[in-house]
């Protein structure tokens, strides 16, 4: 392993140790986040992008963690506040109520604190400061009827799966054996999964350094490993120097299944942020051409491959549109990391479930056909595309890559995973099993690490 001396303790004593803000603080601040998303239509993301500009990264950490904490109870907190309130008030008290319930019910802080904090939280801004007694009233009522309180919300679906009813219905109906523990996990905490970078490390020196660092960690794939509290980049040992990345254990799956040979020319259709890229640039020694379409975006894969110290060619373009960055030499193995709804992810993206209207699967799923037409010319013959998507629905998964074989003879589709049907759709899972490194040995296409995030996978084969 290079870089020996890379232990946890210089870097994370490299990273000041400044005071909290206090929780006052923090609620105004994630009432200013919401109340700006809500004027500007911001997305859940750029909210806390815009929430965190000009915070010291523990701060940031603090105010995400509640910004996180409210998404994945906002059905929870809007019900309660509309038992709680009469009328609504104005959008500052709402969202400052609604905010205190989350921390109420969430339970890090004491009932005492977030009744406390909340109502000085209200005094701090001159927009709220008239409703500190509101505020104070509503939230004692909550601590007093609690049980009654949740109880009687808890009937509402909404509330229990956080997501909204059309939502939990096209995951019931997508798949009917598993729709409670696919929601149930949905509104959870994600896990963190790291990838080590085999170019800089093995996975066993990794854990030993984790181990040193006393963070405890197992190993859940060839290259993932979770650690058991999640953490904030800064503090994870090497991650500046390229050690490792931040990588849900099924998204790793994709550099395993497409397995370019050595020298192989590798496509990477929709690149960004770069994930996958370098995983397979960690892996193999292909040459990767990696496209992405958003300019923004695109800078954010360099970043990644700089950190790595990986290179691949990066260009910003529409990979729908080949002309206008292909050369017309095709390539051996094509990823297809095609955009999507997300449906798989949800406890990483809670907003997605309310951002997403009920036809959005269906338009994206023609994107991804689209894509999928257009990369298909650049596959050799006998070369491999492996579509992907971080969605459990079909129209983006199963019944997109079975229109695809029926309009494109020359695709066969290399059986993936343990279903008849030759493609994977990974349920998200968590469980407390570790990494069986024989069955991932023996077979890397029925491997399933045992905690990962919703996804799918097809691998075709260009019969022709
Ligand atoms: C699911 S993300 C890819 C994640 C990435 N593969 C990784 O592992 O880090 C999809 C990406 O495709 C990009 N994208 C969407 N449509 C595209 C197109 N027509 N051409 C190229 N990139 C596109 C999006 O901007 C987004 O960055």
């Amino acid at each position: 392993m290079q870089n020996q001396n890379i232990g946890a303790k210089s870097e994370r004593t490299a990273v000041p140790k400044h005071r909290q803000l206090p929780l006052c603080r923090l609620i105004v601040k994630v009432v200013a986040a919401k109340l700006q998303a809500s004027q500007q239509k911001l997305s859940f993301a750029d909210m806390l992008d815009a929430a965190c500009v000009g915070l010291a990264s523990h701060e940031s950490a603090a105010l995400k963690s509640i910004l996180y904490l409210c998404e994945r109870s906002r059905a929870r907190s809007h019900a309660a506040a509309k038992y709680l309130m009469a009328r609504q008030p104005k959008p500052q008290v709402q969202m400052l109520v609604e905010t205190a319930l989350s921390l109420l019910f969430g339970g890090t802080y004491t009932e005492f604190t977030v009744v406390n904090q909340a109502v000085e939280a209200a005094r701090l801004d001159r927009r709220t400061e008239r409703f500190a007694g509101l505020v104070n009233a509503v939230l004692r009522r909550a601590i007093r009827e609690k049980t009654l309180l949740l109880n009687r919300i808890a009937e509402d679906p909404e509330v229990r799966f956080n997501a909204p009813r059309w939502w939990i219905e096209r995951i019931r109906a997508a798949h009917p054996e598993h729709w409670t523990e696919i929601l149930e996990l949905a509104a959870q905490k994600p896990p963190l999964t790291l990838r080590v970078n085999r170019r800089r490390t093995t996975p066993e020196e990794y854990l030993e350094v984790l181990n040193r660092a006393g963070i405890a960690a197992r190993r859940i794939g060839p290259e993932a490993i979770l650690l058991e509290s999640p953490r904030p980049v800064e503090e994870i040992p090497g991650f500046a120097m390229g050690l490792v990345s931040v990588q849900d254990a099924g998204t790793q799956m994709a550099a395993h299944l497409l397995a370019p040979n050595p020298g192989d020319a590798v496509l990477d259709a929709c690149a960004a942020p770069g994930g996958k890229t370098a995983h397979l640039l960690e892996l193999f020694d292909c040459s990767v051409t990696a496209l992405e379409i958003d300019p923004k975006r695109t800078e954010l894969l360099k970043a990644t491959l700089a950190r790595l110290g990986l290179f691949a060619r990066v260009t910003c373009a529409d990979a729908a549109d080949p002309k206008s960055w292909w050369d017309g030499r095709q390539f051996d193995a094509v990823l297809l990391d095609a955009p999507c709804t997300a449906s798989g992810i949800v406890r990483r993206q809670p907003d997605v479930p309310w951002t997403r209207r009920p036809d959005d699967s269906y338009s994206l799923a023609k994107t991804q056909a689209k894509l999928l037409k257009a990369l298909w010319p650049t596959v050799k013959p006998n070369g491999k595309l492996l579509f992907c998507t971080c969605s459990i629905f079909p129209e983006e998964g199963i019944e997109q890559i079975r229109r695809f074989m029926s309009e494109n003879a020359d695709a066969r589709c290399i059986p993936i995973g343990k279903s008849h049907v030759n493609m994977l759709t990974l349920l998200p899972r968590e469980e407390s099993s570790t990494y069986d490194e024989a069955a991932a040995a023996r077979d890397r296409f029925t491997f399933e690490p045992p905690v990962h995030d919703g996804f799918f996978y097809a691998l075709l084969q260009k019969t022709a």
